[in-house]
This record gives C-alpha cells, structure tokens and sequence, in this order.
C-alpha cells in the first residue's frame, strides 16, 4: 500500500506548500505515489467580502476535512493559522514541519518602509491582527481590505489599488517570491498570527500507517511552540477573526510565548508574555494573563462592532 492521495485546496500557495510535503516524504521513502486530489473551498469562493465579516470558522479548512472524513482523500496539508481550534472527530494533525519565517512584510510601491510611508497611504489588509498593529504604529495610514490570493494582493499593489499591503514573509518565501524593497516587520512591530508560517498535516486519527509515516516529518520544537500559540488563542472566543496575535520561540529550553490584543482602531493593546517548558500551560497563563488586563472587555467591544 504505496499510494496516497492528498488533497490541496487550488491556490498555487497551497500547491506549493503540499508539494513542499510530498518532496519530504519521498525523501523518507522514494518509492511512495502520491496523486493530487484539488479541492475547492468555501473561502475560496468567497472573493470579495472581507473574511472577519463573513464569520464562520475554517473557511478554507472544511470541504477539506469532509473529504478526509469520506476516505476520499488521506492528508492535507494546511496553513497552520487556517486551521480553527477545534477539529471534528475522527481527524487529528500527524505533523507539523519546521516552521517558515513566521515574520510578516510590509511592501509598498515605491519601495519605502512602514515608517517613511506619507500620512494618508492606503495599506491594504483584511487581519484586523495587522490592522491593529499598522494603526497603533501609524494613526495617520488608511488600512482598506484586501482580498484573493498572493498574485491578486500584490497585482492590487501594482496597480495602484493600494500603497502598500502586509503580507506573511512564510507564503512569499515558498513560492520563491524575493523582494528587494520589503519591509521585513520585526515581532515588536508585528506580532505574528499564531501558527504563522507553519504547517498542519491533517490526516484519519486511525490511520497509523500514514501517522507514523508524517512522523518522520514532525518538527518537534515547531510543534510545540505552535501548541502554547493555539492553547493561547483557544481561550479566546472567536479568536482567528479577532485582532490576536500570539507567537512562541524557544529561549535556552523554555517556550517564551508572547501576545496581544488590540483594537482594530489600533487605539488600546494589551501585551503580555509567559514563559514554561508545557505548552498548554504557557498558553493558558498568557491567556489569564491578558484576561487580568481587561482582554474579555477589549474582545467584547470589538465583537459588538462587528456585528453591526
Ligand atoms: N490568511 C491567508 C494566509 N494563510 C497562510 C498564509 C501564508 C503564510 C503562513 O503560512 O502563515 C496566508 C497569506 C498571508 O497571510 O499573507
């Protein structure tokens, strides 16, 4: 039993980062098959509306999970920040490879950095995450929404929709795409989503062969450090489409996972870090933490106007 079908949503940032997986597995084993099976999801129907406004957890993640569900397909390889806290019976995460560069980038048209851009540029963005940090670091930038995939953001940037966008360096880096004039955001200036930049093999929970197989492709400190960010935002409601950031790195044997919460005004951050060798607690603490300074308060706030 060598053959294996994997299913990938179309995008060619998704493409990329399957065949990305299935390089690695036939580095392990040559002589594995592996055939595609494209899927089509619902956040990549939605094309115009931004996606913190059309709710719904794991809008590229569902169509996906079915199918595994089905048997019609037995991985997937996702976006780790795609992925929704909660994962339906049944399916679980055989690995999470060595993380990307978990940095986003700020690109502009003229080449000039978040700091030099002139008041009143429009960046364009749909994370109320970037949107929040853009603001708070720059009160006097536009932020608009942004939608569709890589090409269509930076062609938006090209003709001159927009001034400038943020972007994940993890999705610019494999597709190979090099930018001399990007602005690389540091974690102060930008905390990362959580899970940004790494990977999520979903696969049948039963399925032990395919498990121990992805195994061999686990990356075991990536892993963990993204467990403390999930274990973080899973303590908030709704947490993918609210402006949370989270991000872990490993410091002399300890996780040290840092968050925020901000508004999307970019107005009020709330900012705490923690530190621990058990993931789940890490996150846990961080979270308690940011409850101590009014985070539930914040979110409500922000959930409330969305709404409307
Ligand atoms: N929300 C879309 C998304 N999901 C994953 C990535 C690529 C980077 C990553 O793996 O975190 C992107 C694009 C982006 O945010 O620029």
């Amino acid at each position: 039993m060598n053959a294996i079908v994997v299913g990938t949503r179309r995008s060619q940032l998704a493409l990329t980062q399957t065949q990305w997986v299935i390089d690695r597995l036939q580095e392990m084993d040559p002589n594995l098959h592996v055939s595609l099976e494209k899927i089509v999801t619902k956040g990549d129907r939605i094309l115009d509306v931004t996606l913190s406004k059309v709710g719904g957890k794991g809008l590229f993640v569902k169509e996906i999970e079915q199918a595994l569900l089905e048997k019609r397909i037995d991985f997937a390889v996702h976006s780790m920040k795609d992925m929704p806290g909660e994962m339906p019976d049944g399916l679980t995460i055989g690995a999470i490879p060595i993380r990307e560069n978990p940095h986003d980038c700020f690109i502009s048209q003229d080449g000039r950095a978040l700091k030099e851009m002139p008041a009143g540029a429009v960046v364009g963005t749909s994370s109320l995450r970037r949107q929040s940090q853009i603001l708070s670091l720059r009160p006097d930038l536009v932020v608009k929404p942004i939608r569709g995939n890589l090409g269509t953001r930076l062609d938006k940037l090209k003709n001159g929709t927009f001034d400038a966008i943020v972007l994940a360096v993890a999705g610019l880096a494999r597709m190979n795409m090099s930018y001399d004039q990007f602005d690389e955001l540091s974690v102060k200036e930008m905390l990362p989503a959580v899970g940004q930049g790494a990977l999520a093999i979903q696969c049948r929970a039963d399925d032990a062969a395919l498990i121990e197989r992805l195994a061999q492709i686990n990356h075991e400190e990536t892993a963990r450090a993204v467990q403390a960010e999930r274990s973080f935002l899973q303590s908030f409601q709704g947490g993918c489409h609210l402006p949370v950031a989270g991000y872990a790195e490993w410091m002399n044997g300890e996780i040290q996972l840092s968050g925020l919460i901000g508004d999307p005004e970019g107005k009020q951050m709330i900012y705490g870090a923690a530190l621990g060798t058990d993931p789940v607690q890490v996150g846990k603490k961080l979270a308690q933490e940011l409850q101590e300074q009014g985070a539930e308060d914040l979110l409500d706030r922000v959930r409330n106007g969305l709404v409307g």
